[in-house]
């Protein structure tokens, strides 16, 4: 008998602990299974052997009427005498060759993993399956110190790129985070999960076929999203599936300075201290209207009517209020633009950066060389404070491309030239003037402004009917707003810095504010300084 083939998109681990009052275990199976469950696991940590068997005989009886497989947790001899389609063991568990010894050959066994260890071993133990967990807290199940976050699930999908071996991701996963969770546990091979593994979300709702319909719709959309992610700004390039080329990015970066005056979108910016007023003054001068707010209690509200989000954490007095701020982004399909102010400089500061980055799926990350740095783990370039010192990368192209695909999102690097990546294709742009190096924030400014124009390139592509991917993480040619963004401030201030009435960065900043205003499609694209490079 050959081995079944497993749809591991929703996978059920039951927990009759977790039932709402009332409701009756095998009919919110069946329920759960209606509204999309693909894969069912019978877990009983308190059932003696009798009752272990009579719940998983009643359990398969249903999963058999729906033709989905049953697996059996931990215990090997339920799984032989209910005839199971297979078995799941945790690390000190019955090791995989003793247990499949015991079973016949085409039963499917799932181990449970959390260290890169782990997933070799599973791997040259011939396991079927790999649980990753835990991915998020969760009070289903003590975890405490083995909370992975969704990025190292990405690194352990690494070690199984080519194995054959089908992931899931277990823990605190719920339709709210459902999302984030699949789009950030990619390996640097875009590798995904097969699935994920949910008990309390289906479990403990009194409507499981709504739970599992609500966690399968966004399973499909991410699964159909990856197949067929949309094309970059349709029109302006010449053909479908055409490669970037320089002339058409400033083109379709240029034009959404009218889609930032037409919409005047809604840019929240938690930022630093040091720049929020001409931060706000910059958002103004662009056309969209900033909210500066910090407070984790509006955040929900917040990201619903915002058109992007900025963090900058140039003074990190407003962490849960950032961590809320990111998660509601990610889940209203918002942008997110994140910029690490001296994210290299302190260890608190490492930290916050790790615990942001894996709460939430930033849309573009901007930073200097010691602020990219820090974030791709490289001792290249040092900082001092907020600012790097040396010049720079040897290899700034690689940086940006490997960091782009690592981190799943844009990379600008700032500098005399800044590269641009969305890690395939990679930009330099040769604009802007020594003066912006002489006042205070500027580097926040084009934070500012590539938000901005981060919001509308979704409008954009929500004006254009080209917006309906509910399975990505936000909609629109992010590569093309973070070009937007830093033409905008960088030609800006050559004008600026032009002008007979600057004599020095007193007068250059009130300048380039006016100089923001002034900006039009058709002076960016005549003074844009874009190159492809790589
Ligand atoms: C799909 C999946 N992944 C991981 C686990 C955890 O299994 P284990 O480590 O054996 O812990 P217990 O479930 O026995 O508490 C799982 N059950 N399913
Ligand atoms: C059974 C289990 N195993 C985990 C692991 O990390 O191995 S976490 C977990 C519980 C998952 O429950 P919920 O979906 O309610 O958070």
């Amino acid at each position: 008998m050959a081995k079944p083939t497993v749809d591991y998109s929703l996978y059920l681990v039951t927990g009759r602990d977790l039932l709402p009052p009332g409701k009756d275990y095998l009919q919110s199976l069946e329920e759960s299974i209606q509204g999309g469950v693909t894969v069912t696991q019978v877990r009983e940590k308190h059932a003696d052997t009798g009752e272990f068997l009579q719940i998983a005989q009643e359990s398969l009886k249903i999963c058999r009427k729906y033709s989905i497989p049953l697996i059996i947790n931990d215990r090997i001899d339920i799984a032989l005498a209910i005839g199971a389609d297979g078995v799941h063991l945790g690390q000190t568990d019955m090791p995989i060759a003793t247990a499949r010894s015991l079973l016949p050959s085409h039963t499917i066994i799932g181990v449970s993993c959390n260290t890169p260890d782990h997933v070799k071993k599973a791997i040259h133990d011939g396991a079927d399956y790999v649980g990753i967990g835990a991915v998020w807290g969760t009070t289903t199940k003590d975890v405490s110190g083995k909370i992975l976050g969704v990025r190292r699930v990405g690194e352990l999908l690494s070690i199984l790129d080519g194995s054959g071996v089908k992931a899931v991701a277990i823990g605190g996963i719920k339709s709210t985070n459902l999302l984030r969770t699949l789009h950030g546990s990619v390996s640097t091979k875009d590798h995904t999960l097969d699935g994920v593994a949910v008990v309390s979300d289906i479990v403990a709702s009194t409507t499981p076929l709504i739970a599992s319909e609500r966690l399968t719709t966004i399973v499909r959309a991410f699964k159909h999203s990856i197949a067929s992610p949309s094309e970059p700004l349709k029109h302006i390039f010449s053909s479908p599936g055409s490669p970037y080329d320089a002339q058409s990015i400033v083109s379709g970066a240029a034009i959404l300075l009218d889609t930032i005056k037409k919409h005047n979108p809604l840019i929240h910016q938690i930022t630093n201290t040091v720049v929020t007023t001409q931060s706000a003054n910059a958002t103004l001068a662009l056309g969209a209207s900033p909210i500066m707010a910090t407070s984790p209690e509006e955040m929900e509200d917040l990201e619903k009517v915002t058109g992007s989000l900025l963090v900058n954490f140039g003074t990190i007095t407003d962490k849960q209020g950032m961590l809320l701020a990111g998660h509601y982004a990610n889940l209203n399909q918002k942008p997110v633009v994140f910029d690490p102010v001296g994210v290299g400089a302190t260890a608190y500061r490492r930290t916050t950066a790790n615990e942001l980055l894996n709460r939430w799926q930033p849309t573009i990350i901007k930073g200097n060389a010691a602020e990219i740095g820090s974030i791709a783990n490289s001792v290249e370039v040092q900082a001092k404070g907020v600012d790097s010192t040396g010049s720079g990368f040897k290899d700034p192209i690689s940086v940006v491309r490997e960091l782009a695909k690592k981190e799943r999102c844009i990379i600008i690097l700032t500098g005399v030239t800044d590269y641009i990546s969305n890690g395939s294709v990679v930009l330099a742009l040769r604009n802007g003037h020594s003066l912006l190096g002489r006042i205070t924030g500027s580097g926040c400014m084009l934070g500012t402004c590539v938000a901005t124009f981060a919001a509308a390139a979704r409008l954009y592509s929500l004006d254009i009917g080209d917006g309906n991917d509910t399975g990505a993480l936000v909609t629109g040619d992010m590569l093309l707003g973070a070009v937007g963004g830093v033409l905008a401030l960088t030609v800006a201030s050559e004008i600026a810095a032009a002008r007979a009435d600057v004599k020095g960065s007193g007068t250059f900043l009130p300048a380039l504010i006016d100089e923001l205003g002034n900006l039009t499609p058709d002076v960016i694209e005549r003074r844009a300084k874009v190159e492809v490079v790589g």
